[in-house]
């Protein structure tokens, strides 16, 4: 493969941390305080861990205060409400991440509405949802934002092209196709439920996989000469039993065809690690009634 086509999240979202490090170290000098993170997370799930680890590392590295509250599987939703109540309340706390999903028996989305919003750095919130269809200023989800970013290093404008966003979530795939249709894309949104997917995926100039299928989307899915974002994160078992990432495209056979394209890893995960250290830097400045940088 031409080494030109790969979009190197890793790198990109190593100067947005950077940024956001350096514009969270000007706020300290000018104006006396630290972006705060606070990252809750229920159970024990071993991938949760791996993430909320690499949240906590990138959360000092940035400088900002970070607290990590580790929760039994066992919590109750009124345990969990009551920690999300005292975060909100809390000064030195700007942004809040509950890891998804919560063990079964939570309700994610009483959670989520108990966030309050000027701090819910994942724009789950129906505020920040409602902000991000209706153009007005919120906060919008972490993965989305990093292939969006990603989209626009490359591309330049993204007026007119014709995007397919495959998955529907809450987190990604909805959020994904917001902001595609804020740049003036054409967006189609496929799912489970859609007909004759290859030949949908086959009109994209922009083609976002959001699944959570391994290696789903062939080459011959791909208009030649598209740019491709893989956002899926699949762990497939490998002979030694380490197991390996792979995203929800066979990466060298659509690498063939795109002009452009994300691997996994080194995409679009490091992408969400550094636009939640961008979002937690704007949430603090907008709390603390101070001009959010741009980084
Ligand atoms: N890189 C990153 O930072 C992040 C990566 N991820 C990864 O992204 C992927 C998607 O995550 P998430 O959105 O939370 O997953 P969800 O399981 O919530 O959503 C998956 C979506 O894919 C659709 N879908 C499932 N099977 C098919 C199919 N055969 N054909 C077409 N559509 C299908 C579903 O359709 P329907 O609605 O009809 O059920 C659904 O809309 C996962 O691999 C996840 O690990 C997630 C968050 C961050
Ligand atoms: N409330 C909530 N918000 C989230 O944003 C959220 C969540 N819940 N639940 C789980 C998913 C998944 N997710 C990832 C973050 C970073 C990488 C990442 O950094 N991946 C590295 C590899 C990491 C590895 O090696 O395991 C990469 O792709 O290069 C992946 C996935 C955020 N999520």
């Amino acid at each position: 493969m031409d080494a030109s086509k790969l979009i190197d999240g890793k790198a990109f979202a190593q100067g947005l941390r950077a940024r956001v490090a350096a514009a969270a170290a000007e706020l300290q000098a000018r104006h006396g305080f630290r972006p705060g993170l606070a990252v809750v997370l229920v159970g024990d799930d071993p991938a949760s861990q791996v993430y909320v680890r690499s949240k906590t590392k990138a959360t000092e590295e940035a400088g900002f205060h970070g607290v990590e509250h580790k929760l039994p599987a066992s919590t109750t939703q009124a345990e969990l409400m009551a920690l999300v109540a005292r975060l909100n309340a809390d000064p030195d706390v700007h942004g809040i991440l509950v890891q998804l999903p919560l063990p079964a028996g939570l309700d994610a989305a009483a959670v989520v509405a108990t966030i309050d919003p000027r701090k819910d750095v994942d724009g789950l919130h129906a505020q920040n949802v409602g902000a991000l269809w209706s153009g007005a200023e919120g906060l919008v989800p972490c993965t989305p934002l990093g292939c969006v970013l990603l989209l626009k290093d490359r591309l330049g404008q993204l007026a007119g092209r014709n995007a397919v966003v495959i998955g529907r979530s809450a987190l990604v795939g909805k959020p994904i196709a917001a902001l595609l249709l804020a740049e003036n894309c054409t967006v189609t949104v496929a799912h489970s439920r859609t007909k004759d997917l290859p030949a949908v995926c086959r009109q994209a100039d922009i083609l976002v996989a959001a699944v959570g299928r391994a290696e789903m989307v062939k080459g011959d899915w791909v208009k030649p000469g598209a740019t491709v974002i893989d956002v899926g994160i699949n762990r497939v078992p490998t002979p030694d039993g380490k197991g390996r990432l792979v995203g929800d495209v066979a990466f060298a056979e659509a690498a063939a065809v795109a002009s452009a394209i994300t691997p996994v890893p080194g995409g679009v995960g490091p992408m969400t690690i550094a636009c939640l250290m961008r979002n937690t830097l704007t949430a603090a400045c907008r709390i603390k009634g101070v001009p959010v940088p741009a980084v």
